[in-house]
């Protein structure tokens, strides 16, 4: 099943094969057998995610990279597909850093974005967000692009300056990034398409990531419309894992109310959906042939 090339070759090859290419976050195993069941390239590890679903946490840097690592092992187990994973602000200084990088490798991503915020981190679409120096943020990405074992593994910079500094000054950050072994660039909740724009023509052919998350800064743009803007990747964060949690409550609530659940099984996949997804027969057809064997 799993392919000969690294799992950063193949993202990069993902890259190449669709403009945009889009990328939706998979917030556990079984979400990414069913996002690559469905025909999509790429998948993504949100740190929002593992903090809240995985933990119960806000996204403010409370999770560390061994709760993520853990994460990104269960979904590359159960996924060819390359995986993009949100490694925040790299979890402290240069050493560390680059032991993410490591650990992140091995345990089968494709990418990752490191961003400029400080440690006391927030979800990049709320406000008064902290950054640390264009200086630091250059140091945390040769760390990171210095410590990759697979040259095809991809670092993608994240800026989250153009909320505090504007536009100039977050391609300003971009453009040193990019100097300093980025492969791609994350901008963080602009909010025009003209931003893209801007970015993709200050950076010539270094693709360029739009983070289309709901209820956030950035309108819900087509991936079309952001691929004329020159968006290279479209990433859909937890758009998901959002509606998974809606349909959860509606769920939990109406078992509550009415006794039963009979009013909202449409709302459910069933067992043979979820059968097919998990490839479930022919777990089941190698289990029956063990026993034949054992018996025989
Ligand atoms: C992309 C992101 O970093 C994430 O962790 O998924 C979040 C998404 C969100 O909170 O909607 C972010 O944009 O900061
Ligand atoms: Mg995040």
């Amino acid at each position: 099943m799993s392919s000969q090339q690294s799992p950063g070759a193949r993202f990069r090859k993902a890259l190449k094969d669709n403009q945009p290419l889009q990328i939706v976050g998979a917030v556990n195993a079984y979400a990414a057998m069913m996002a690559e069941k469905v025909g999509h390239q790429a998948i993504y590890l949100s740190g929002g995610g593992v903090a809240n679903a995985s933990y119960g946490l806000p996204d403010l840097g409370m999770t560390t990279m061994n709760d993520v690592v853990e994460d990104v092992r269960r979904i590359t187990a159960a996924s060819d597909l390359p995986l993009l994973v949100d490694i925040d602000t790299g979890w402290g200084g240069a050493f560390n850093i680059a032991r993410t990088i490591r650990e992140m490798e091995r345990a089968g991503a494709a990418a990752v974005h490191i961003e400029d915020q400080v440690a006391q981190k927030r979800c990049g679409h709320r406000p008064n967000k902290e950054i640390v120096s264009k200086e630091e943020m250059v140091d945390r990405i040769k760390a990171a692009a210095d410590a990759r074992v697979d040259k095809d593994f991809f670092i993608m910079a994240r800026t989250d300056s153009f909320q505090k500094e504007g536009l100039e000054a977050a391609i300003d950050r971009a453009k040193a990034c990019i100097e300093a072994g980025a492969d791609g660039i994350f901008a963080e909740a602009v909010n025009e398409l003209e931003h893209y724009e801007a970015f993709s023509k200050a950076l010539g052919d270094v693709p360029i990531l739009a983070n289309i998350t709901e209820f956030g800064a950035t309108p819900l743009y087509n991936r079309k419309e952001l691929g004329e803007a020159g968006a290279a990747m479209v990433l859909y964060p937890l758009s998901a894992f959002r509606a998974m949690n809606k349909a959860a409550v509606t769920v939990y609530e109406n078992i509550l109310e009415k006794g039963d659940q009979k009013d909202v099984v449409d709302l459910m996949q069933t067992r043979m959906e979820l059968y097919d997804y998990l490839n479930y027969h022919e777990f089941e057809q190698k289990l029956d042939q063990l026993f034949q064997q054992s018996k025989s």
